[in-house]
């Protein structure tokens, strides 16, 4: 049997913590049983129950007050996550082998750990050899998200993070219950962006040719090939959470085993939506 695992990724602050806890606490209520990791050496506070800590291994506060070591926050970090990666043994440990298990990892924040760094891809396929179906949760702030050139560098944040683990990706936004209802209005368009229009409306603001050139290049590809789309993420909304699970779940197949195993009934609802229909269903709401 296949285990499950959700990579929560994304930039400082955008939520990857609150996000685990909320999702565990949801699916609890739907009665699937998840479990959280946390893997960021310097987290200090985060309120769900551990299944296991990164910090049992080693600590960034450790690695800073070392002399022999004299790293700063930020190389303190990388420093961990390389003796992370060195010592999987550990999490292997820590995980066991439970079937079908789903396990939320919540990842830390620093933006080097996905764009160059190779321990995110190590970690990815460590999880793929202990038979895990591992996606991608990358979240960013809905708050810095209102402004096109914002924008564009999130969804190329969300791209390098996509192009370095090569895993399926779920992109997410955040925090949208602190949303005014006008700003939500505003930002619905960014969920499934429209690159091209959105360059047109801002190119005014560019007054080097070059660069202008760049950014249309840099959208035009994004848009010709439909890379990036965003589902929104409010915690107060269950009915929005179910459909950022379900696109969740269609990438990793989560269920399909059971399934197989558990003929459903003729006018029983399918238990994956298509990825398309979902994002069509929330949008037309
Ligand atoms: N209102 C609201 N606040 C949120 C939400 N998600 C996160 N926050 C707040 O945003 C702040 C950062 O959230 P965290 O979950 O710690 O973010 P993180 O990505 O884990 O942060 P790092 O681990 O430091 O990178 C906290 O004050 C949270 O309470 C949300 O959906 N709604
Ligand atoms: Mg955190």
């Amino acid at each position: 049997m296949p285990r499950y695992a959700q990579l929560v990724i994304g930039p400082a602050g955008s939520g990857k913590s609150t996000y685990c806890s909320t999702v565990v606490q949801h699916l609890g209520s739907l009665n699937r049983s998840a479990q959280v990791v946390n893997l960021d050496p310097a987290a200090e506070h985060f309120d769900y129950p551990v299944m296991a800590d990164i910090r049992e291994l080693i600590q960034v506060d450790d690695v800073m007050e070392d002399p022999s070591l004299r790293f700063g926050p930020n190389g303190g970090l990388v420093f961990c996550m390389e003796y992370f990666a060195n010592n999987f043994d550990w999490l292997g440990e820590s995980l066991g082998h439970v079937e079908d298990d789903y396990i939320l990892f919540d990842c830390p924040g620093q933006i080097e750990l996905y764009t160059h760094l190779p321990v995110m891809k190590q970690l990815v396929e460590q999880l793929q050899q202990w038979e895990f179906r591992v996606c991608a949760v990358f979240l960013v702030d809905s708050q810095f998200m209102v402004e096109s050139f914002k924008f564009i560098s999130g969804v190329m944040a969300a791209l390098s993070a996509m192009v370095i683990l090569e895993i399926p990706q779920i992109n997410i936004m955040t925090k949208m219950d602190l949303l005014s209802p006008k700003a939500k209005k505003e930002i619905e368009k960014y969920l499934d962006p429209d690159m091209y229009s959105m360059m047109e409306d801002n190119s005014d603001n560019i007054r080097s040719t070059k660069l202008k050139k760049l950014t249309k290049a840099i959208c035009g590809l994004i848009d010709d090939y439909s890379m990036v789309r965003f589902l929104p993420f409010d915690r107060t909304d269950e009915e929005g959470m179910n459909i950022v699970l379900q696109n969740i779940d269609f990438s990793i197949q989560y269920g399909e085993d059971l399934e197989f195993k558990e003929p459903k009934e003729m006018d029983e609802e399918p238990a994956n939506l298509n990825y398309d229909e979902a994002f069509q269903d929330k949008g037309d709401s």
